[in-house]
């Protein structure tokens, strides 16, 4: 791999799906090095371009952890988060990955196979603008958390969407007070890597809204993992089970920067809708790339 502080100028994209934002990295040979402090300033909303995450966009044949999936997705969506750690999975960043892969004229509207560390992801682009992703199945190990934020503790569902997550419902949004830091969970050993929390109220009949805060990010606008988690755990709390009854359901999940659909199928399959839009693209300029690593990050 060749160092990204002796890269020429590094080519990248701003997108993002229900404002869950993210700059772009195409890269399809990998050979651009972003080790964490680099992610961290890419991603940083004022020294650097700003986002939730960052898609590092590589041929899955020229990737050591999606090599064995260059077969049936020949992209592997390379996914960090803000502050440079890597995640398994990110529902709003894979529908933002096609997005990107239909600009760059890689992917015409349709399907597309994606590569993920969660497994392969089926994509749909519809012709409306609108992006569905197929997330397969929730895990829900039953495990006891709870959540707390300023004084207030609420049980919490444990949901797994490749990635972890924290599911809590709550009588207010506003109850889950400031999420810019992680709020506090125990037992601390249910995720041992960390957790994404989401905060649930009810909007009416199959519909809620959500605050997130992002494992590696702080409060997003969005996550789309964490919108399915959240559609899981309220079906389940709601005591509807697709696999029981036979019949799908859907909800619909307003975040703060939109809204997602979630359908969850009797054999478990979960199905995510919303926009994913490519906003701006240009270089990165590489004195300030090769530039001391000491600046503020995301403060
Ligand atoms: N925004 C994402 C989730 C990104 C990864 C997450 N922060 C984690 O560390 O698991 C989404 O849309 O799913």
């Amino acid at each position: 791999m060749t160092s990204a502080q002796t890269s020429p100028a590094l080519r990248f994209l701003k997108g993002h799906g229900t404002e869950n934002d993210f700059v772009i990295v195409p890269d399809a040979e990998n050979a651009v090095d972003l080790p964490p402090a680099v992610v961290a300033r890419l991603c940083d909303r004022r020294a650097g371009i700003g986002g939730d995450g960052l898609l590092h966009v590589v041929r899955s044949a020229a990737h050591p952890e999606a090599r064995h999936m260059a077969g049936e997705a020949e992209w592997f969506m390379d996914y960090r988060n803000a502050d440079g750690s890597v995640a398994e999975m990110c529902g709003n960043g894979v529908r933002v990955f096609a997005r990107y892969l239909e600009h760059a004229g890689h992917v015409t509207a349709g399907e597309v196979a994606v590569a993920t560390r969660g497994g392969i992801k089926r994509v749909h682009l519809d012709k409306d603008g609108s992006v569905t992703v197929s997330m397969g199945r929730a895990a829900l190990p039953d495990v006891g958390v709870t959540v707390t934020v300023g004084g207030r503790s609420w049980p919490a569902r444990n949901v797994n969407m490749g990635n972890p997550h924290a599911v809590a419902f709550v009588d207010d949004l506003s109850h889950a007070g400031n999420l810019y830091d992680e709020p506090p969970y125990e037992p601390a050993s249910v995720y041992p890597d960390g957790v994404n929390i989401e905060f649930v109220v009810d909007r009416g009949p199959r519909h809620v809204a959500m605050r997130v805060h992002e494992r590696g990010a702080a409060e997003t606008r969005s996550c789309g993992t964490g919108a399915c988690a959240v559609a899981v755990a309220t079906a389940r709390r709601d005591g509807a089970d697709p696999a029981v009854t036979g019949a799908p359901v859907t909800y619909t999940v307003d975040v703060l920067g939109g809204t997602l659909v979630i359908t969850e199928h009797p054999d478990g399959a979960i199905e995510m809708t919303g926009p994913a839009v490519i906003v701006a693209e240009g270089t990165i300029d590489p004195a300030w790339l090769a530039g001391p690593a000491d600046a503020p990050v995301n403060d």
